[in-house]
């Protein structure tokens, strides 16, 4: 179907490429890194390889044969299918409980038909029919959601349709001397920064899921990439986009600016498929950097590297990536990183006094001119704050191996570890709480026979009034019950965030998995004011019915 290449079904990486039947942790892992996880964890690696792809259990499609005839005279027979590999490829995310389904051989949550429509008009005309066939309709971009926007639940049971939008992946204009570029949703990354470069531009969002994710996916879940505190959060660059409805096409957006009543954009961005499928976006785009600079820090204490990022926003001097590490993800960081020169560095980290310290990685972009002075003036207030300047090695080795990580995370899973990552924002003077109340919380929940997990976080993104935090869990899995040990976590997890102050999601959205704390969040009548613009705009309630909104 798409030119673009696939997604393994039972972990990360290229379809043909990726083995989807185990790895090798040893290859993965750095004798240190393995040697740090097991003494941490009291965990014994073991083999626990996913089942066969040809053994994952798919139940019969439901798409009756009127249904069938309908879609096929809108799309063509090739653009609807009802294969097992189209469905299989098509069944949930990439998030840790998606993983564990697809290796225990589970695919239930499959859509039932896989539908590619190629334009605007097709994709309304194909809501209409699937609004009057009572059909669900999952919009499906990389497949690469972390919280269940795929799960393609529906409350009626009705059979569910993915959307793929891979037919839709080319530039449609660019205007230069606007900054404007307008795409479609099935767009990857790598394709529309190739075709950017050609004009010496980017657009610069850089998600660790970049090689799959879409341009639409983005946009529906409001995507945060690792260098969105310079170049901004993907919201912040979309400058107008189609949503097309089960009710009409709205077109939302008018660059440079306008003030022509509420922002209707802000309605479509974020809403994860609930309101239509987004079938183009406009984004703005930048001259391509001349220069960039990425260098390591280290402070003694988390604390301090937070007081230090929190005076680097107040001066507005926020590098364009900054990632601070706290001691545990530090320790893990340095243990990942082979080598003398690793070697070294820890042994001048100890000496010191830095042994327990946290790792900062931060990004400069642009201009050489105003990188040197940006940088300058961000270090002298570094060094105030106790950092020692660790050098460029240190941030080209991040820059370099930002894409590894879910790489490796199939690995440890094969080895029979728990592996997911959680995340939110707060303001700086909650920071400090909302940290402690998660740990607290995922290690409560997840110490078993005396065994605690380990729990690893960063700042990923900073702000002028506070910053994200991104946590990394691992834990012995509980082979006997793997999902309702990870949901329980989760659960403990997300009431300590939000009890503490921070937001149910900075990136990562709302999907199936977060929406039962989505009324905390926005209250009671805003949960009934999306409801009442999705009623108006989707009155059948075929669009994602299962995400986002509690029932
Ligand atoms: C390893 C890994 C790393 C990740 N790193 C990051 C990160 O750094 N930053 C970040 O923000 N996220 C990250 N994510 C989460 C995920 O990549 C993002 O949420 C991304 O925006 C999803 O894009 P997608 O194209 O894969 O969308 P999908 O997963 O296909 O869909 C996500 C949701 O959006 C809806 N949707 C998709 N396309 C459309 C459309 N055209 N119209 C309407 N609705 C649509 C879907 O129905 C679904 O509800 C990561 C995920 C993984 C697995």
């Amino acid at each position: 179907m798409p030119d673009q290449p696939e997604l393994t079904i039972q972990g990360w990486g290229p379809a043909p490429a990726a083995p989807d039947d185990g790895g090798d942790l040893a290859g993965t892992l750095p004798k240190a890194a393995r040697k740090h996880l097991t003494r941490e964890l009291g965990w014994t690696p073991r083999p626990t390889p996913p089942v066969a792809v040809d053994q994952i259990r798919l139940t019969e499609s439901r798409l009756g044969e009127e249904a069938r005839t309908a879609l096929v005279g809108l799309l063509g027979e090739d653009n609807v299918r009802t294969d097992r590999e189209s469905r299989l490829r098509r069944a949930g995310g990439k998030s840790y409980l998606d993983l564990l389904r697809r290796r225990e051989g589970d695919a239930s949550d499959a859509p039932d038909a896989v539908v590619t429509p190629g334009t605007t008009e097709e994709t309304a005309a194909l809501l209409a029919a699937c609004s009057e066939h009572g059909l669900v309709v999952v919009p499906f971009g990389g497949g690469t959601s972390v919280v269940g926007g795929l799960a393609g639940m529906d409350p009626d049971d009705r059979p569910s349709i993915a959307v793929d939008l891979s037919r839709m992946a080319s530039v449609q204009s660019l205007d230069v001397p606007s900054s404007l570029v307008t795409v479609g949703p099935g767009m990857r990354g790598p394709a529309l920064e190739e075709e950017l470069a050609r004009e010496g531009l980017t657009f610069g969002h850089l998600p660790q899921s970049w090689e799959f994710a879409t341009i639409g996916g983005y946009a529906a879940t409001r995507s945060a990439g690792q260098a969105s505190t310079g170049v901004g959060r993907f919201d912040e660059l979309v400058a107008g986009l189609t949503l097309a409805t089960p009710s009409g096409v709205l077109e939302v957006g008018h660059p440079p600016a306008t003030a022509a009543g509420p922002d209707l954009l802000g309605l479509a961005l974020g809403s994860e498929g609930t309101l239509g499928v987004i079938t183009e976006v406009t984004l703005r785009v930048r001259p391509r950097p001349a220069a960039s600079a990425y260098e390591g820090w280290s402070f003694r204490t988390w604390p301090a590297g937070l007081a230090a990022l929190q005076r680097l926003a107040r001066h507005d001097l926020l590098p364009d990536v900054v990632r601070l590490s706290d001691a545990d993800e530090t320790k893990a960081n340095l243990m990942m990183a082979s080598g003398a020169g690793a070697k070294a560095l820890r042994a001048s980290l100890r000496t010191r006094g830095h042994g327990e310290g946290c790792l900062l990685v931060v990004g400069w972009e642009g201009l050489p001119a105003l990188i040197r002075a940006r940088q300058r003036e961000a270090s002298s207030l570094l060094r105030e704050g106790g950092a020692i300047r660790l050098g460029r090695r240190v941030g080209d080795s991040w820059k370099k191996h930002r894409f590894e990580g879910p790489y490796v995370r199939d690995r440890l899973m094969d080895g029979g570890l728990l592996v997911e990552t959680l995340e939110t924002a707060a303001t700086w003077s909650a920071l400090p709480t909302v940290y402690d109340a998660v740990r607290r919380a995922l290690r409560e929940t997840l110490t078993r026979d005396g065994r605690a997990p380990l729990v690893m976080t960063h700042v990923s993104h900073g702000y002028p009034t506070g910053a994200s935090l991104y946590f990394t869990v691992l834990a012995d899995r509980d082979d006997d019950l793997p999902i309702q040990q990870w949901l329980s976590a989760k659960r403990a997890a997300t009431d300590a965030m939000l009890a503490a102050g921070g937001t149910l999601t900075h990136h990562h959205a709302v999907g199936a998995d977060h929406r039962p704390w989505l009324e905390r969040e926005i209250g009671p009548l805003g949960v009934e004011v999306l409801k009442a613009v999705k009623q108006r705009l989707d009155p059948k309630g075929i669009c994602n019915p299962g995400v986002l909104l509690p029932d």
